[in-house]
């Protein structure tokens, strides 16, 4: 499987709309990948917490549509990142209407939307995200021709149990869009292979550059093995990252070091 990883900066003096096209050009490129990935939030940029309110939009709005027709002229699957959804009216019970989410969009070569996936650790603590934006409620594995792609934004990779859940639905390639700060890049470049390795799955995981919300972009987008290799790691600019990997190797890696099968789930309550 050819993967591309589009690391792009959200441009101060960039409209939504421009940056819109712009990345739908950088898809409509890549029409020798089979899968093509996009950041977190792109669109409004993933600490501009004042810009998500206006560039809220619907998982069938223009976001999606420029996406959609991207994903279809290129002949890719498109992980388009994530975009500051506005949950519609009679959205999903277990969560809110009108509430704003984190939601990552998945598109099959014909353009439709397969799968969607809101983000379920929202970052911030009592601030940002974490009171902007409603929590997600469910875990996605997307079986796809490619594989099992197991979806999760950014502030999930500190969240092991979150990935290990990934790993039980059968997720053999973990896609993760991230805005994460260049403040703490060490710990992004070590929770991304930690995730591959205790996962024993790749891990494409695909960064903003620049600056946004007044936060510096780690960019060093990667991609890492199921044995804790990375195979290609972007710098600190906008760059697309392109590389290629097996996912049939996941049985493989998991068959002769069988870690995953030595779990021991349900373990006693600590003693005191
Ligand atoms: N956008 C995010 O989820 C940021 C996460 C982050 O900054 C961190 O985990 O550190």
């Amino acid at each position: 499987m050819r993967a591309s990883l589009l690391q792009i900066a959200v441009e101060p003096d960039e409209s939504v709309e421009d940056r819109r096209e712009r990345a739908a050009a950088l898809v409509r490129a890549e029409s020798d990948a089979d899968l093509v990935v996009l950041p977190e939030l792109w669109t409004a940029g993933a600490f501009a917490y004042s810009a998500w309110s206006d560039a809220a939009e619907p998982v069938d709005g223009p976001t999606a549509g420029a996406m959609a027709a991207a994903a279809r002229d290129a002949g890719v699957w498109l992980h388009a990142g994530s975009i500051v959804e506005r949950a519609p009216a009679g959205s999903d019970p277990l969560e809110g209407e009108g509430r704003l989410y984190n939601t990552s969009l998945l598109f099959d070569p014909s353009g439709t939307l397969r799968h969607t996936y809101r983000k379920i650790h929202r970052f911030g603590f009592d601030t940002g995200e974490a009171v902007a934006m409603g929590a997600g409620q469910r875990i996605v594995a997307a079986d796809t021709p490619l594989g099992t792609l197991g979806l999760a934004t950014c502030y999930d990779l500190r969240f092991p149990e979150q990935f290990r859940l990934l790993v039980d639905a059968g997720a053999e390639v973990l896609v993760v869009p991230a805005g994460w700060p260049a403040g703490r890049r060490e710990h992004w470049r070590l929770l991304v292979r930690a995730r591959a390795v205790e996962c024993q799955a790749y891990v494409l995981a695909c960064c903003d550059a620049g600056e946004n919300g007044g936060v510096e972009q780690a960019g060093h987008s990667m991609v890492v093995d199921p044995w804790g290799e990375v195979l290609a790691e972007a710098g600190a600019g906008e760059e697309v990252l392109r590389v290629e990997v097996d996912p049939t190797r996941v049985a493989r890696v998991r068959a002769d070091f069988p870690v995953l099968r030595d779990r021991v789930l349900g373990l006693p309550e600590p003693r005191r």
